[in-house]
Parts: structure tokens; C-alpha cells; sequence
């Protein structure tokens, strides 16, 4: 069932008037810097805040309507939430925790305790059924709390920066076990979002929301390859090759690149390599020895930054960007047109799994 929402919000000195659609199985990502209004929309659609204005409706099910004096509850709609804390009941076992839903939705004790299990399972979490919430980590209570939002069959699944309190280790591997399950949901998820790598491992479709304002919205990778606003821009100042995984490394074309791979990859499923513009040296000739990637490009423009000149190339049908000094632009006579490499290390690029769906562009 596809999600339908028009929301408007007003308060004192703040307005948000937002309109999105997400088709079932689709992750559609919601960026936008603070106070953009990304959690008052996630309130909106969880139903814990009444719009000024708005319909939002679920397949035939209309959960809020203004002009209809209509506003369906919260427990009545059916929404799995992940928040940044994984909110589990301290009293309770990781296994009572997630069989928790199914039981408050009517199933019998075993049937809850089997779907617990199931879930528990498909988030790598069963050898931790028995323990309660202050005997996990914080990587595990949060794949816990996934198994809980999943377990209780949600009609639309609400993520709300769910790797912002992971430390820096364990957000990689929960951002790979998203990815995975939200390969196989069959019903709509929105994902709040600061971080880019979320909504490109994670999300079909972006929406950047500013001000209160949907700003840029489309496939992922073509919003965040054309960014058309400078919040967009920035956050998309990564370089992203995507190809597909080949065994620690990624497949781009004939050209291979190796890098860090920070989440599970299977050989050949569509990835990208990821790493910064001025992690990029600029070559005439290919260097020998040193196990560096290179890349053949075509310089296709330059444009002075502050202190550096972003040298931006083509290859295939990507547009690669490299920061480097004036003074390198004058050595190597860079100009538009010229053919060049890109030289990058290994330990520089990370190479991450890309959202597939259907609309994954
Ligand atoms: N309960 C509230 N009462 C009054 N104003 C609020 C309330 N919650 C948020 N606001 C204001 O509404 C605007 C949007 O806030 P919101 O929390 O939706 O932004 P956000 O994009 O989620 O930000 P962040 O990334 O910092 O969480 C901000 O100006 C904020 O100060």
C-alpha cells in the first residue's frame, strides 16, 4: 500500500508544507539540515502531531484529514518506528521485547514467542533472546529494537536517525543490516537522515527538505549527482562511483578499485565507492609501484574553492572531482579537455552497497 501525505505545519516563526508519495517496498529518504522540520513530518505521519492542514493516507485507509475532522491515532495506524534510542522495555528480555507487538496485536504466546524468534534471527540477534536491555551494547539494543519495530507487522515504517547514536563501529554494520532488510519490506519506510551514506546505501528515493520546504526530491543518486541547492551540494560533496562488488573491491567498467569495505557486500550486487574530493591527486602519466587506485578521466571543467581549484573529470557516465593546489593546476597545465588520472589510496575510499529498488536509480 503506497503512503500519501500533505502536511502543513505552523508555528510561531516556523512553517512546514510538505506533500510526498512513497510506493510500497520504496525508501524515500528525508534530508535536511537542523530545525529543516524532519522530525515535525515524522510526527505528522506517526500521528503524534496534529497538522494545521493536511491528508495523509495509507492505500484506501485515510489516517488524517483536516477538512474531515479525521485523525487516526497513533496505536490505531499500524507505524513501526526506530528511533536514535532503541526505547526497549528495561524489565523485559530482548525476546519479550520484540514478541511485545505481535502480543499486544492479539497473537497467543507461543505464535508472539515464534515470530520474536524470527525476527530476532533475521537481525543477527538470536543468541541474544534471553538478555534484557542493560546487558547490550548499543549496536545490539538498536538491532533489537528493529526486530521489535519489524516483528510488529507495521503498515509504514518510520526510521528516524537510526544510526546517530551508534558509535563509529557499530553504525556500518547496522546501516548493512538495514539495507538488507529493507530490501525484502513490502510496505513504505521514510528514513530521517543528516548523514548522505544513509540514504545512498539505504534509499530509492530523497527527498532534501529546507526550511520547511521540500526543496529537491527524485531518485537518490541523480538528486544527489545534480544537486541543485547548496545544502545538497554540500552534502553530496562526496565522489560516488557506483559498479558492483567483486571481492574486496569494486567493479567499474575494466576498472577496479580497492578500498575499505565497512559493511557486507555480495560479489557482484551494486555498490560504490565513496571518498573525497581531496583525497584525489592529479597525474599526467599512470605512477608505477605503489598499489594506488587510478582512474582515467577527462577533465571537464575547474573552479576555484578558497584555497584549491576542484578539477572535476568525466568517466563513463560519472563526474569524479579532485581538490588540488593552483600551483598543481599551473604544473600540470590542467584545462578542460585534457586527459588525466586520478590517483587515489586504498584507505581512502570506502566501498559501500547501493540501494536497489525499484526506482533506484
Ligand atoms: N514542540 C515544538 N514547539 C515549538 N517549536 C518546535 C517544536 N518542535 C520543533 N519546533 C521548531 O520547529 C522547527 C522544525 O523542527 P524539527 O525538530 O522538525 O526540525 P528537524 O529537521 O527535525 O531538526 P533536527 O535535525 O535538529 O532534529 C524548528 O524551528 C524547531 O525549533
Amino acid at each position: 500500500m503506497s503512503l500519501r501525505a500533505e502536511i502543513e505545519v505552523r508555528r510561531d516563526d516556523f512553517a512546514l508544507s510538505a506533500e510526498l508519495a512513497v510506493r510500497p517496498g520504496e525508501v524515500l529518504a528525508v534530508l535536511g539540515p537542523n530545525g529543516a522540520g524532519k522530525s515535525t513530518l515524522l510526527s505528522a505521519l506517526s500521528g503524534l502531531l496534529v497538522p494545521d492542514r493536511g491528508r495523509i493516507e495509507l492505500g484506501e485507509r485515510v489516517w488524517l484529514d483536516t477538512e474531515r475532522r479525521v485523525h487516526v491515532p497513533t496505536h490505531r495506524r499500524g507505524v513501526g518506528l526506530l528511533a536514535q534510542n532503541p526505547l526497549l522495555f528495561p524489565y523485559l528480555s530482548a525476546l519479550e521485547n520484540v514478541a511485545f507487538g505481535p502480543r499486544a496485536a492479539g497473537a497467543g504466546k507461543v505464535a508472539a514467542r515464534r515470530t520474536a524468534e524470527r525476527w530476532l534471527s533475521e537481525v543477527d540477534a538470536e543468541t541474544l533472546a534471553g538478555r534484557r536491555p542493560g546487558q547490550l551494547s548499543g549496536g545490539q539494543a538498536q538491532r533489537v529494537a528493529l526486530a521489535r519495530a519489524l516483528a510488529a507487522d507495521p503498515e509504514l515504517l518510520l526510521l528516524d536517525e537510526p544510526l546517530a547514536a551508534l558509535d563509529i563501529d557499530a553504525a556500518p554494520a547496522m546501516r548493512g543490516l538495514l539495507h538488507r532488510v529493507l530490501q525484502h519490506q513490502e510496505h513504505p519506510t521514510v528514513l530521517v537522515t543528516h548523514d548522505v551514506l544513509d540514504a545512498v546505501v539505504l534509499a530509492d528515493r530523497l527527498v532534501v527538505l529546507l526550511d520547511g520546504r521540500i526543496v529537491e526530491q527524485g531518485p537518490t543518486r541523480e538528486v544527489l549527482a545534480r544537486p541543485r541547492e547548496a545544502f545538497t551540494a554540500r552534502i553530496a560533496g562526496l565522489n560516488l562511483l557506483p559498479g558492483t562488488a567483486a571481492a574486496g573491491a569494486l567493479a567499474l567498467g575494466d576498472i577496479t578499485l580497492t578500498g575499505h569495505v565497512a559493511e557486507p557486500l555480495d560479489e557482484g550486487e551494486p555498490a560504490a565507492a565513496v571518498f573525497a574530493p581531496a583525497a584525489v591527486a592529479v597525474h599526467r602519466e599512470l605512477p608505477g609501484g605503489s598499489p594506488r587506485n587510478a582512474i582515467p578521466v577527462q577533465v571537464t571543467g575547474l573552479e576555484p574553492r578558497g584555497d584549491v581549484v576542484r578539477v572535476r573529470g568525466s568517466v563513463g557516465d560519472c563526474a569524479p572531482a579532485a581538490d588540488v593546489t593552483p600551483a598543481a593546476v599551473a604544473d600540470l597545465a590542467l584545462a578542460p579537455g585534457e586527459r588525466v588520472w586520478f590517483v587515489v589510496k586504498a584507505a581512502e575510499v570506502a566501498i559501500h552497497p547501493l540501494s536497489g529498488g525499484s526506482s533506484g536509480a
